[in-house]
């Protein structure tokens, strides 16, 4: 049976209405594919504070978490998805990408204009119909 993971991602907005998006280096599994930045959950652990917990280590800022914007359930070759995608945003910090190769800020109706990991297709589509 596959391994079933929980994983969370921050749809982090800045000012002008833009969302943080990240490439997963060649070293990350699922490489080379963009995503909204986050990771698993940890036992015991409630959504947000994984979130936090995770932006933290993986780009150094810390952020505030909102509501939940989609949770996908999605079936890779070797593992199934639970991806949880929360609204988030920066309070503390500038992004500093310590595991992706890079990231950009892009506008919502140009975010299919990247290679997302395909569990987070839902979350793209789902934003690009937003204002
Ligand atoms: N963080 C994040 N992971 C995603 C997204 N979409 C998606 O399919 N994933 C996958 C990639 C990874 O297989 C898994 C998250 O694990 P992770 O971020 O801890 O990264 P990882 O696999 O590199 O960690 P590791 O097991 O190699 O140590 O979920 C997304 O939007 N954000």
């Amino acid at each position: 049976m596959k391994k079933k993971i929980k994983v969370v991602a921050g749809v982090i907005e800045n000012d002008q209405g833009e969302i943080l998006c990240a490439l997963r280096s060649p070293k990350m599994s699922i490489s080379n594919h963009w995503e909204f930045p986050g990771g698993k959950v940890e036992a015991d652990e409630d959504v947000f504070t994984a979130l936090k917990r995770e932006i933290e280590e993986e780009f150094k800022c810390k952020i505030e978490t909102f509501d939940i914007h989609n949770e996908n359930i999605h079936e890779y070759e070797t593992f199934i998805i639970h991806l949880i995608a929360i609204k988030a945003k920066i309070i503390e910090g500038n992004p500093v990408p310590v595991e992706h190769s890079k990231f950009i800020w892009l506008k919502k109706e140009n975010l299919n204009s990247l290679v997302w990991a395909p569990a987070d297709i839902p979350a793209v589509k789902l934003l690009m119909n937003e204002k």
